[in-house]
């Protein structure tokens, strides 16, 4: 590697190919606010992958210090200059309020002008318009939820996801999959543990599409819980043999307890891999579209061990479902 590969002097202006990597060179050296003044220089001469990247330094807090509503202006250059994917960047962040209130029709307009152009942001849009919503993205239609035990609650809301749905969400996450984790009850970590064996992902605030969006305003009214409570949303794949064994979702000590779970089943037609709660004799059998509610803390917000439950292990096929954890007060999703 070139000596000089760290100095800042030797790319500002040097008129080298990629601004964009050699932003992320001269950051990889310690030269913030040089790369940021490249980004910027190379975004106003027309770059918008220059803007987009500033976008996400700036929401992501690694590179430079976390600026969320500077994200969002940066993003909006991108996206005036043509960047597709910016485009569906701001969208999410309109919808869940990030650097800005939630602002649900001002991102069905976004992804509305994006679906001219793309494709992808075409096909979200679609989806999108095939639910019954009301002006702020929530369900204008009423579910029926089938009560299985009123103490601890367990609830089934049957049908409350389409199949076109489901596999948007699969396509989401099909790339960002990786082994499970669980939270470690002494460092509050993330750690792999053998109680949780499947694979998962999960969809932070920037890869909260609009029809993901829509779900978890459905996900807030059949929890009876604020949006702002709720964890990102994880979808787990199970394949032979992997399970969730028997657990808490509360987490010792914590707190800003999890006190709802909500489970989407979002396929059926594989074998095992019932949600079973063993005290109260209850298993549940998935099917697509079905989503499982329970309660994990008592009225005094203390966990509850009657609504410990295991995802049994799948013995044929392969499981996908969507958790969503509610916490008891507003739970910020850029902590993930
Ligand atoms: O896979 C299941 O049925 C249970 C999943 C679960 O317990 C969870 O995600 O918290
Ligand atoms: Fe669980």
């Amino acid at each position: 590697m070139d000596r000089r590969d760290g100095d800042p002097r030797c790319y500002v202006g040097a008129g080298m190919a990629d601004p964009v990597q050699h932003a992320r060179q001269i950051a990889r050296a310690g030269h913030g606010p040089a790369a940021v003044a490249l980004l910027e220089d190379a975004g106003r001469r027309g770059n918008s992958t220059a803007f987009a990247e500033l976008a996400a330094w700036l929401l992501r807090g690694d590179i430079i210090p976390r600026d969320v509503s500077r994200a969002r202006s940066t993003l909006r250059q991108a996206v005036e200059i043509g960047h597709v994917d910016a485009a569906l960047l701001e969208v999410a962040l309109t919808a869940n309020g990030t650097g800005a209130p939630a602002d649900w029709r001002g991102a069905f307009s976004l992804l509305a002008v994006a679906a001219r152009n793309d494709p992808v942001a075409a096909q979200q849009l679609a989806l999108v318009r095939a639910m019954k919503l009301d002006d702020a993205g929530y369900p204008s239609t009423a579910f029926d939820i089938e009560v299985l035990s009123a103490e601890p609650y367990i609830a089934v809301c049957r049908g409350a996801l389409s199949a076109q749905e489901s596999l948007h969400l699969a396509a989401i996450a099909n790339p960002l999959l990786e082994p499970s984790v669980v939270v470690d009850p002494v460092t509050r970590r993330p750690v792999a543990h053998p109680v949780r064996s499947s694979f998962n992902a999960t969809i932070g605030p920037a890869q909260e599409t609009l029809p993901i969006a829509a779900f978890s305003r459905r996900l807030e009214v059949l929890t009876n819980t604020p949006l702002g409570n709720g964890e990102p949303l994880q979808i787990l794949r199970y394949t032979v043999g992997q399970e969730y064994k028997l657990h808490s979702d509360a987490i010792p000590g914590e707190p800003n307890q999890r006190t709802v779970t909500a489970i989407t089943y979002m396929n059926d037609g594989y074998d095992g891999g019932e949600t079973y709660f063993p005290s109260q004799q209850i298993v549940v059998t998935p099917r697509a579209g079905d989503i499982l509610i329970f309660h994990n803390t008592t009225a005094d917000g203390v966990a509850d061990p009657r609504s410990r439950h295991a995802g049994l292990p799948v013995t044929k096929g392969v499981k996908w479902i969507a958790t969503k954890w509610l916490r008891n007060s507003r739970y910020n999703p850029w902590d993930s």
